[in-house]
């Protein structure tokens, strides 16, 4: 028999943590979750009576939300309560690169993760399940421990790795059915009351357990195969544009391929989003610390091959616009890292504009979700021009046809479905001439932008 939870504590209330905590509290009515931050801000968007302003955008989302909000889900500050009163503890805090000190650049950053463990070390008074959701360096669930059971009042702490698989934009579809729920730990009957709650709406075979360490590890694996499929048909695009060769074509010929498959073969101006390039280098990190520098620079390139395909992106645009784009305005299309999302986190479209305005170009954007605020934080973030500057030379406006207005080209860097809706003609009759786009998404209809005169370049696509 397992034990029956009727509590959960969920610190962070982020992309991960908001979103799943929200299916889990839709589909288990009778387990009270309680979603704690220290963010108050991000805290009072989650509890904002209009659904519609909760922090993190994902489709359908906000109607889980509603349906389970104050019933059985509440968003709280109040951390020691959360933890004091649940059974099963979910760890959902954010584990970046480390910024400074051994490991900088590379390993993550585990430092909020080991508040975590110290405030539920110091608030437990009774046996609690304590659930790693963030993604970990393999055998973080041995310091968590270490941390945990010296405390010296007893309570009886197991811990779990439970890695999160959704991806953000689909991460409502992806949590009610996901390809696989994984579970790793020592304990039977810890891992059989986590596997409970899922099961009110996972089927049993999706369930897999593990041991700790695989479980740990199988998630920075996921996300190393993935990106390297991103970054190795994107290495192809290169080939592609130079051969005359077409990259979808390519993607779909060795796609139907049943070995090879059809998914994460779309050529990009690159690969974003808060967790490949993290967890890339965190996997080349821990592969160098234990001497596997073969393995290491194996999947660095995965990484290397993301900037270059930024870079090459931008350098292309200069190269297109007669060698300078200083004074020049170019609208971006998108600064999101992928469609359906307001995140920007890692997003190609910070870097390609750092490298253009770097170059003096004026550049105004236009994202249906991502805010002005954003855009300008993401630039400050990167350090690379003070504030004003990047406010001189970087507008935002939420109308696309004036951000298209009198410019010399246009960027397409997100993949946002409308883009491909547009009256391009009335696009192309208030453009400078020649109007150049680059699609570095592939998403607009090549053959029918050249036959309106626009000069197009396409991501992986050959002349
Ligand atoms: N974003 C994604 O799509 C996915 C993320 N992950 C992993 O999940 C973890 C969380 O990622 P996100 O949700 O994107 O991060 P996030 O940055 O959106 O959210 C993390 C939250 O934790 C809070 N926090 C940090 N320390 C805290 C503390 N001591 N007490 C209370 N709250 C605290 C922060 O204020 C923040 O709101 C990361 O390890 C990430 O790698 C895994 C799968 C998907
Ligand atoms: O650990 C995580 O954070 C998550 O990382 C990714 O999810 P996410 O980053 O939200 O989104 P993806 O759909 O994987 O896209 C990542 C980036 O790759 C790009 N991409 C993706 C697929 C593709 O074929 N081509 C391509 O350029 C996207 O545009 C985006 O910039 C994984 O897909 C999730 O399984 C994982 O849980």
């Amino acid at each position: 028999m397992s034990k029956k939870i009727t509590k959960i504590c969920c610190i962070g209330a982020g992309y991960v943590g908001g979103p799943t905590m929200a299916v889990i509290a839709q589909k288990c009515p009778d387990i009270k979750v309680t979603v704690v931050d220290i963010n108050s801000r991000r805290i009072a968007a989650w509890n904002d009576e209009d659904v519609d302003k909760i922090p993190v955008y994902e489709p359908g989302l906000s109607e889980v939300v509603a349906e389970a909000r104050g019933r059985n889900l509440f968003f709280s500050t109040e951390v020691d309560k959360a933890i004091d009163e649940a059974e099963m503890i979910f760890i959902s805090v954010n584990t970046p690169t480390k910024t400074y000190g051994k490991g900088k650049g590379m390993a993550a950053d585990l430092k909020y993760i080991e508040l975590c463990a110290r405030q539920i070390a110091r608030v437990a008074k009774d046996d609690k399940i304590v659930v790693e959701k963030s993604t970990l360096p393999v055998r973080t669930a041995g310091a968590l421990k270490s941390i945990l059971q010296n405390t010296g009042n007893g309570v009886r702490f197991d811990i779990l790795s439970n890695p999160e698989f959704l991806a953000e934009g689909t991460a409502v579809q992806d949590l009610l059915a996901p390809d696989r729920v994984l579970i790793g730990g020592d304990s039977e009957e810890s891992i059989r009351a986590l596997a409970d709650v899922y099961a009110n709406w996972v089927p049993e075979k999706n369930i897999l357990t593990t041991n700790v360490w695989s479980s740990e590890l199988s998630k920075l694996t996921a996300n190393a195969f993935l990106a390297q499929r991103v970054s190795s048909i994107n290495a192809l695009s290169e080939l592609c544009e130079k051969t005359g060769a077409d990259v979808n074509e390519v993607a779909r010929a060795i796609g139907t391929d049943s070995r090879i498959g059809p998914k994460f073969l779309k050529a990009s101006v690159g690969f974003g989003g808060s967790c490949f390039q993290k967890d890339i280098l965190n996997l080349v990190y821990i592969a160098k610390s234990y001497g596997l520098n073969e393995v290491a620079d194996y999947w660095e390139q995965v990484v290397l091959m993301n900037d270059h395909q930024k870079h090459r992106f931008a350098d292309n645009i200069i190269t297109t616009l007669y060698n300078t784009v200083s004074g020049k305005k170019i609208a971006f299309l998108g600064w999101a890292f992928k469609k359906d999302t307001n995140d920007t986190r890692e997003s190609a479209a910070i870097h390609v504009a750092d490298y253009l305005l770097n170059e003096q170009a004026e550049i105004v954007v236009y994202d249906p979700k991502v805010t002005e605020e954003q855009i300008y934080a993401d630039l400050d973030y990167l350090n690379t021009r003070d504030e004003k500057e990047n406010r001189k030379l970087v507008t935002v406006v939420n109308d696309p046809y004036k951000a298209m207005k009198e410019a010399h080209a246009v960027a397409v860097l997100t993949e946002w479905d409308e883009f491909r809706a547009y009256d391009w003609q009335r696009v192309y009759d208030t453009m400078l001439k020649p109007s150049f786009v680059f699609d570095g998404r592939a998403v607009l209809d090549r053959e029918q932008l050249t036959d309106m005169g626009f000069e197009v370049y396409t991501i992986g696509v050959g002349r």
